[in-house]
């Protein structure tokens, strides 16, 4: 395989220097800029690992000030970028803000360069690494299932659950509320299938008239109806070969259920108007939000078809009830529309954190992107906030902790709280409870500010 080009930038203004600088780096494609604006062009351009920047630069070259702010912009557009601080020996004050701005490191003038060399070298072995590091990641956030970001044990075994029955032509429903990635589930299904070459048709049966449907679904002849000028095929007949996902078949009216059982059972469809049987071969992933068993009690929804078009029926819980997943979701959205919008916005305040594992999210995975998406246009900060979210603060109490540090005090406190309520204060008997002396339960109740009434 050929190895990727290792591109450095140097930034630097002395003409000596930049000629010095330009070939004393091995294996590396030497890039130069004499100013910020042609610094940013060639990181816009060639985004290199490593870049090499002088502090003093035009129109400040006795001063920090635009090295700073070069600096700055480069972290913003690349925050990965490792930036090494060029600096004189009197500089070295500045040398440490540099490195708090986000600069990797900074190397003093004069410049050998074998030592120079060794700095980039490793520079840019890190880089690759923190790439490489951040492509696993991503990778173990992605299940098996294309597009499907997942990270819940519900969800896993959701995804197994295509992945073992992608090869068979079992009929499947799948339920959740809505945006819960019913279609996205019944696409990733489609595409493991043996069918995956042939369309995968979709027809959401709540969006079309009643008296529409049937011929949408089913195709007619000509002059089956007024309007009916020439034959046309059903969305059936489009998908022979591939996959049918039918919609809100919830909401399927009762003469159709029949139709489409028989379909199910003889896999042969007759156009409306028409007498001849004509086989599809296809299969069928039905998906809806609404309660298919009281549908029936109700008698609006076929008990056989329910059977039927369930022989493999996969739950997709509600977004509030995955474990981990609204802050796995929030991060890769993040990620998305960083991209897509060239932002670089590094993550969430604490407090975000805290408001999106908490929230609802009664729009499911829709909302979160929804919200991000808007977050990410709309945000000046370099973190997303509350207030870039618009959600409401956890209050510290219900806030799950961030630590094990945390955690452990959490349920400290707790039990001690609890352990005196129930013995109404009596601090021997709490210390006999909690397994502890009675100078450690006091030295506890300090720490964590319980007071004892
Ligand atoms: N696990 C997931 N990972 C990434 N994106 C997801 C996930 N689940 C859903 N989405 C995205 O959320 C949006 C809504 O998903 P989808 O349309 O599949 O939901 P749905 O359950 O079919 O909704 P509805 O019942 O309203 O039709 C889509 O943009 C989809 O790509």
């Amino acid at each position: 395989m050929k190895e990727p080009i290792k591109r450095l930038l140097v930034v630097e203004d002395d003409p000596g220097l930049q000629s010095q600088l330009r070939w004393c780096f091995d294996g590396f494609q030497v890039l130069q800029a004499v100013d910020r604006q042609e610094a940013l062009a060639q990181m816009h351009r060639h985004r290199p690992s490593v870049v090499t920047l002088d502090l003093g630069l035009p129109p400040d070259p006795g001063g920090v000030s635009e090295g700073l702010a070069t600096l700055e912009e480069i972290l913003a557009f690349i925050p990965e970028t490792k930036v090494i601080m060029v600096t004189g020996n009197d500089d070295r004050r500045h040398a440490v803000k540099a490195i708090s701005l986000g600069a990797y490191d900074f190397y003093l003038k004069p410049i050998d360069s074998e030592t120079l060399n060794l700095v980039i070298e490793r520079a840019h072995r890190l880089f690759e690494l923190e790439s490489e590091n951040r492509k696993l990641q991503r990778s173990e956030f992605n299940s098996p299932l294309r597009g499907v970001i997942a990270t819940s044990p519900e969800m896993q075994n959701a995804c197994r659950t295509v992945e073992k029955i992608a090869a068979t032509d079992a009929t499947v429903l799948i339920l959740g509320e809505s945006g819960t990635g019913k279609e996205l589930f019944a696409r990733a299904l489609h595409e493991m299938s043996s069918r995956s070459q042939g369309k995968l048709i979709a027809i959401n049966c709540a969006a079309i008239p009643e008296n529409l449907l049937e011929s949408e679904l089913f195709g007619y002849e000509k002059g089956a109806f007024t309007g009916a000028a020439k034959q046309t095929r059903g969305k059936i007949e489009y998908a022979d070969g591939g996959t049918l996902f039918l919609d809100e078949i919830g909401d399927l009216p009762q003469a159709l259920q029949a139709k489409l059982l028989r379909f199910l059972q003889e896999r042969v469809i007759e156009r409306v108007g028409g007498r001849q049987e004509i086989p599809v071969d296809l299969r069928v992933v039905c998906a809806t939000h609404q309660d298919l068993k009281s549908r029936i009690a109700e008698g609006v929804f076929r008990e056989d078809l329910f059977y039927r078009i369930g022989e493999v029926t996969i739950h997709l819980p509600p977004l509030r009830e995955r474990e981990g997943d609204a802050l796995l979701l929030a991060r890769v959205f993040l990620d998305k529309y960083n991209r897509q919008m060239g932002k670089s916005i590094r993550g969430f305040t604490k407090e975000a954190l805290a408001a999106i594992e908490h929230h609802a999210w009664p729009g499911n995975v829709r909302e979160i992107e929804s919200l991000i998406k808007r977050a990410v246009i709309m945000a000046e900060g370099r973190q997303l906030s509350l207030e870039d979210l618009d959600l409401a603060p956890v209050d510290a109490e219900a806030r799950l902790p961030v630590t094990l540090q945390e955690a452990r005090a959490r349920a400290e406190s707790q039990a001690i709280r609890r352990t005196l309520a129930r013995v109404n204060g009596n601090i021997t008997l709490a210390a006999q409870e909690l397994g502890v002396t009675r100078p450690t339960l006091y030295g506890l109740l300090e720490k964590y500010e319980i007071k004892n009434s």
